[in-house]
């Protein structure tokens, strides 16, 4: 998914990059890294300097000297989770910084291009060098190559030709710029605050708005999709950056999976409140579930599947009590919260172990009660497996698994993790006659005593609704219905990579 961030006008561009990033942890634990520009009054030039590494941005940023060394009044940064380009190759860290005929660019981006191996190819044929096997290479190569003057006319040009999703925070030079792609598949927020000294703006951009609240920055809206935002010199007197527009599509496909698992809770995104729309989830599964407590429980002792989903579980209980299903919270699960997201995390071995020694049981909230315990979606289906083997050991009388989505019966092209069929816990079961019949060898599959997954309509219901839209969402992973197509012919993630 990535997290992506970008200063413009600040004393402290790469201290408010780290915070930024930070913060957008969540978004991708791969690698981090900032670019900085800082303007040269003698050469009247912009420099580019660059901090880059593998792993969380407290490990790539650990010493305080480097901030020293990333003097400047503009940055951008980038969180990597990847989904084109080895995971584990250093060249594919971003931002991606480059010298051109028009000076200084760098890129970092959120999301997947779903041509960007046939551009490669036919850019290759041009005779273009690649440094990297991601995808995002694409785009400032095709910048370089247009033959308008203006970077961020170079920019257009270039958004012109990718396709897929793309939410993008790019430095021309002494310019900020910040793009996303027509559909708006994902997000990215405005932020400003105002320079006490100057009067002048000071302008962010990020992925989610919790990177604002960290900086104390006021968000000011979204980047619409389609929209490149461009701030300079002159937008930071007048507090008003300019926009130029991408050629509209016919339908939007903000990603929904945005609001199940992948965004914080505190962020805002498509403008909403991540956390609203969870409880909302949690609340229509309430609605939908079939359990009732067993005859001499009270209460049902709802268990979450902490962090991510907290938050349905809270909607859950609080529809469930109203609906006169009693149920109580419980902390039945603790999480190690130094071992991260699992599911974001590269390589089956590696998620097995982490999910392992991620959660541990409280016997006594589990042991002898009927437990509905809520997740907010199963992909692989690795946290549920082990999970519930771990929740067996307290000896519970039941285990009902409620999760707040659908079942992931497609590949994600458009920024997540899951490009083929093969990787999904329903390719195993993808011969069955009919949903039911799916649900329930997953349940046994899963080893609990009932499975039930919030209906695609559920979902839907509660995601807002955005006025003077055919279609505001993207659901192909639950539906296959794809809103942009996928022109490459391979999947593979790390078709351009050597061997290292
Ligand atoms: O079926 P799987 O392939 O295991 O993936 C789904 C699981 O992964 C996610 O949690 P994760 O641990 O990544 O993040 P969290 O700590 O924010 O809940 C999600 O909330 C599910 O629990
Ligand atoms: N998840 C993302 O947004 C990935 C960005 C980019 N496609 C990469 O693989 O580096
Ligand atoms: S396929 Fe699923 S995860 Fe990917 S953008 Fe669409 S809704 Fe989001
Ligand atoms: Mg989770």
């Amino acid at each position: 998914m990535c997290g992506v961030f970008g200063v413009y006008n600040s004393k402290t561009p790469a201290e408010d990059t780290f915070y930024g990033l930070y913060s957008l942890q969540h978004r991708g634990q791969e690698a981090a890294g900032i670019v900085v520009a800082e303007y040269d009054e003698n050469k009247h030039k912009t420099i580019y300097r660059q901090h880059k590494g593998m792993g969380l941005v407290a490990e790539v940023f650990k010493d305080p000297a480097i901030f020293k060394k990333l003097p400047g009044h503009a940055a951008i940064g980038h969180n990597r989770y990847s989904t084109t380009g080895a995971s584990k190759s250093t060249s594919n860290i971003q931002p991606f910084s480059l010298t051109y005929r028009s000076g200084n660019l760098a890129i970092a981006h959120n999301g997947n291009l779903t041509n960007s191996r046939t551009l490669r190819k036919e850019l290759t044929e041009r005779g273009i060098i690649f440094q990297a096997s991601s995808d995002t290479e694409i785009i400032p190569h095709l910048a370089a190559l247009s033959k308008e003057k203006e970077p961020v006319h170079q920019i257009y040009h270039a958004l012109r030709q990718v396709k897929g999703a793309f939410s993008l925070v790019i430095l021309a030079n002494d310019q900020l710029i910040a793009a996303r792609d027509p559909y708006g598949v994902r997000p990215l927020a405005l932020g400003k605050t105002t320079d006490p000294d100057t009067g002048d703006a000071i302008f962010y951009v990020a992925s989610e708005t919790c990177a604002f609240d960290i900086l104390s920055v006021d968000y000011v809206r979204d980047i619409e999709p389609g929209e490149i935002l461009l701030i300079d010199k002159t937008s930071i007197r007048t507090h008003k950056p300019i926009s130029l527009y991408l050629p509209p599509s016919k339908r939007k496909a903000r990603c929904i999976f945005e609001y199940v698992y992948f965004a914080r809770p505190d962020s805002l995104v498509f403008t909403h409140s991540v956390d609203k729309i969870r409880r909302n989830l949690g609340k229509n599964l309430a609605r939908e579930s079939m359990v009732e407590p067993s005859n001499d429980d009270k209460h049902q002792i709802v268990v979450s599947v902490p962090d991510s989903s907290n938050t349905a579980a809270l909607g859950f209980v609080r529809e469930s009590n109203k609906i006169c299903r009693p149920a109580r919270f419980e902390h039945g699960l603790i999480r190690n919260h130094y071992v991260g997201r699992t599911f974001i995390q590269p390589g089956k071995q590696s998620r097995e172990i982490k999910v392992r020694s991620k959660y541990n049981i409280i016997r006594g909230v589990l042991q002898d009660r009927q437990i509905v315990v809520i997740d907010d979606s199963i992909v692989r289906g690795t946290t549920a497996k082990m999970l519930i083997k771990l929740i067996r050991e307290a000896n519970p009388k039941e285990i009902h698994l409620h999760i707040s989505s659908a079942p992931i019966t497609n590949p994600c092209f458009y920024g997540m993790d899951f490009p083929t069929k093969g990787q999904l816990l329903t390719y195993l079961f993808a011969d069955t006659k009919d949903h039911d019949e799916e649900v329930e060898k997953i349940r046994e599959y899963i080893g609990v005593d009932s499975l039930k997954y919030l209906s695609l309509q559920g979902m839907l219901n509660s995601a807002p609704r955005f006025e003077n839209e055919t279609q505001s969402y993207c659901t192909a992973c639950f539906t296959g219905d794809y809103p942009i197509s996928m022109d490459d012919a391979t999947t593979d993630k790390e078709e351009y990579d050597n061997e290292e």
